[in-house]
């Protein structure tokens, strides 16, 4: 029996994946083969020997420590483009709430719970609506910084409300390109786009590269009526720059998912925040649970690997007798000896695939026979072999 750890409440749909007699789940095991959760905080210690996968039903793996993962041999997988809509009808209500006065609006509302008389009470709304004026957003610009799914997504949306996009993705793939809406105009760079942008949306993920990237200098260059939505990660923005913006009228107004401390203690409505709810609906709990709980399934039944943020895609059709799954070091000649030692016990390879991402290599090898302990352990003892796994 697998077993499967959970961090977080994984959507019953996605933990019915796991075939039960083959699977099972809890949120404590001793030795689990396979962690899956969502935003919980992973430390390395949490990743007991025996664990040989991570699942995160969810896009964002910062809270996951992947670089040791990798140095293990552990591949950790994400659910891609799953709660993608849901975080984009998300932003659209974020849009519109930056534009119109729709929460004072609301809150003056209820500020006249006692008044008693309807005609009286039209009569005072007639008058003081003009308070509560916004703009459309039809006609504007939208800069959007990362078009992979989401970005993609908004992009869409973004185009039917009227607005004009533009965007910014140094790195966006072949498959990302072919999603984009061709009006969709690119950016050289993001402080262009920062500065003709009248509303700021930021769908990247947090890496060494991108942390803290919002930042003075980049506010300093944007239109004083601009707003700026953070529905990506909280780290990609520099908050005391954002408040210092908002202060000296450089930035309009800060609609975030991930607020801190300074930000609930602003007043003056120029910041929007949200609990971080961008894929909190069902349906993207329900997605992401799905394909995170298949991509476990199919790794440690098969050793497949699909959507993974550090491993190579890998998928071979099973055959043989036996399969063995080997993660190594991405240097030259690790496979060839794994070869040797298989050819020099006299058994026959069936079929095999291998592919490398960055300083991981991850190979299937299909067997006549199965291979025993002594064997394995003779590969595993090879320089640069990170793990072995046996899969009958
Ligand atoms: N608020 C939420 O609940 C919520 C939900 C889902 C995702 N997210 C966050 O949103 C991020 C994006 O999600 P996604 O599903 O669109 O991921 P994605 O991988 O499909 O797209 C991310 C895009 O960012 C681009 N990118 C990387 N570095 C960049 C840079 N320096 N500048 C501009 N673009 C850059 C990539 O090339 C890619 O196209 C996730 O990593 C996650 O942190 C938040
Ligand atoms: O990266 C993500 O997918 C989002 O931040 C969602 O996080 P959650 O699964 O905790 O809602």
């Amino acid at each position: 029996m697998y077993k499967i750890l959970t961090f977080n409440q994984i959507a019953v749909v996605g933990l019915e994946r796991f075939p039960r007699d083959r699977f099972e789940i809890a949120s404590e095991f001793a030795s689990p083969d396979a962690i899956l959760l969502r935003s919980h905080k992973l430390a390395a210690e949490e990743i007991s020997p025996s664990v040989k996968a991570i699942g995160r039903a969810g896009a964002g793996t910062n809270n996951i420590p992947v670089g040791h993962c990798t140095e293990r041999g552990i591949p950790v997988f994400n659910s891609p483009g799953a709660n993608a809509n849901a975080v984009k009808e998300l932003v659209i209500a974020g849009l519109s709430l930056g534009s119109r006065g729709i929460l004072p609006g609301i809150e003056y509302v209820k500020s006249l719970g006692d008044m008693q008389d309807g005609a009286e009470l039209s009569k005072l709304l007639e008058k003081e609506k003009k308070r509560f004026k916004g703009n459309e957003l039809s006609g504007k610009t939208l800069g959007i910084v990362g078009l992979g799914a989401i970005g993609s997504m908004i992009a869409r949306a973004a185009l039917d409300l009227g607005m004009s996009v533009i965007g910014y993705d140094p790195a966006l793939s072949v498959d990302a390109a072919w999603r984009l809406p061709s009006s969709v105009q690119r950016m050289e760079n993001i402080s262009s786009l920062f500065a003709r942008a009248d509303y700021i949306t930021l769908h990247l993920p947090v890496l060494d590269s991108t942390r803290g990237l919002v930042n003075a200098d980049l506010l300093a260059n944007c239109k004083p009526s601009a707003c700026l939505l953070n529905f990506a990660r909280e780290e990609i923005v520099d908050v005391a720059a954002v408040e210092s913006a908002l202060d000296s009228g450089k930035l309009r107004q800060f609609i975030t998912d991930f607020p801190t401390p300074n930000l609930i203690a602003r007043t003056g409505g120029d910041v929007i925040l949200m609990p971080h709810i961008g894929a909190s609906t069902d349906e993207a709990e329900d997605n992401c649970a799905v394909m995170a709980s298949e991509q476990l399934v199919d790794f440690l039944e098969n050793g497949n690997i699909r959507n993974s943020v550090n491993f190579p895609a890998l998928y071979l059709e099973r055959s043989g007798a036996a399969r063995l799954a080997i993660s190594n070091r991405n240097v030259p000649k690790i496979l060839s000896s794994v070869l040797d030692i298989l050819a020099d016990a006299d058994i026959n390879i069936h079929d095999m695939l291998n592919k490398s991402r960055e300083e991981i290599a991850y190979n299937l090898i299909d067997l006549d026979a199965k291979p025993d302990t002594a064997l394995l352990d003779k590969i595993r003892g090879l320089d640069g072999v990170v793990n072995v796994r046996l899969i009958a």
